[in-house]
């Protein structure tokens, strides 16, 4: 018999091409050597091409599915992904109250890559006000740092100022990515605790197959947190983890293929 790995609990939505979501979480946190526990908030209709719909999981169901993990199995770090409306974020605002999830990594997924809107209008508030103070870490993309702050990232510069902002919200840590600063040459992630910034500087890839990128490097920060990694060593890990893991991206259907992690179980 083994022992008994870290525990690493995804609260998301389901992809059910298999590109992003729970499914790439999952995925993630297998290759990363721990085990990993869902609470399904959404599942979605969706493929290479995009969403063409969801339905979402009732706010109970989810906090359910937290509180049964984390009372019997126990819980490492977590992490969030598409949480769909204000009620399912206020559900598992009170049930990581509730229980003990350790590090919790706050992936606000506001949309698809291929524009598809996965969470409501009316739960930016629910996001600023009830997830980002509980948060050991959040990690925007621009487009999420421009809804959640109002704030346009046209430059490195712009992702310092952006870093402040959204710490002053309340989340422990803030990694601010970089990946839709298209101009840049290099992909640069900022991460920003108040007093220091860290610059987590990787190349540019000219893929187009980024499906699951973020998803895949918030996955892989709560396997190194859950091992009881420090934020920065966590953060410096997932980014390598995604650079090899954009280098590994496979083409699939018509549309945008997946990042993969297969890279770390082969040879
Ligand atoms: N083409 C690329 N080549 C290498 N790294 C990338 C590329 N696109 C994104 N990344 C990295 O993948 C991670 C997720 O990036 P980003 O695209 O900004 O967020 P999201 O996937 O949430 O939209 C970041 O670490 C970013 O720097
Ligand atoms: C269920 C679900 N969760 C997250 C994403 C975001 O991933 P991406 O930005 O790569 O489309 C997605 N498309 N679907």
């Amino acid at each position: 018999m083994a022992a008994t790995p870290p525990r690493v609990l995804t609260i998301a939505g389901s992809d059910s091409g298999g590109g992003a979501g729970i499914q790439a979480d999952l995925r993630t946190l297998f290759a990363c050597g721990v085990h990993g526990m869902t609470a399904i908030t959404a599942v979605t209709v969706q493929n290479s091409l995009g969403v063409t719909g969801y339905t979402e999981i009732p706010p109970d169901v989810v906090a359910a599915q937290i509180e049964a993990v984390a009372s019997d199995i126990g819980v490492n770090a977590a992490k969030t992904g598409m949480l769909a409306s204000a009620a399912i974020i206020e559900a598992v605002a009170a049930a990581v109250d509730r229980v003990d999830v350790g590090p919790f990594v706050v992936d606000p997924v506001a949309a698809s890559m291929h524009g598809h809107q996965l969470l409501a209008d009316d739960a930016l508030d629910a996001v600023r006000t009830l997830l980002f103070p509980r948060a050991t870490l959040v990690t925007p993309n621009l487009d999420e740092v421009r809804l959640i702050t109002g704030i346009e990232v046209r430059s490195r510069a712009d992702q310092r100022k952006a870093a402040e902002a959204l710490h002053a919200m309340g989340p422990r840590w803030v990694l601010v990515k970089g990946g839709h600063l298209w101009d840049d040459p290099e992909c640069l992630d900022v991460l920003y605790d108040g007093a220091e910034f860290i610059e987590l500087v990787g190349p540019r890839y000219d893929v187009k197959h980024t499906h699951g990128s973020g998803d895949t490097l918030a996955s892989a920060i709560a396997s190194q947190l859950a091992r009881g990694a420090d934020v920065p060593s966590a953060v410096r890990f997932g980014k390598d983890f995604i650079v090899r893991s954009v280098a590994a991206a496979y083409p699939l259907g018509a549309g945008v293929g997946p990042v993969s992690p297969l890279w770390r179980l082969e040879g």
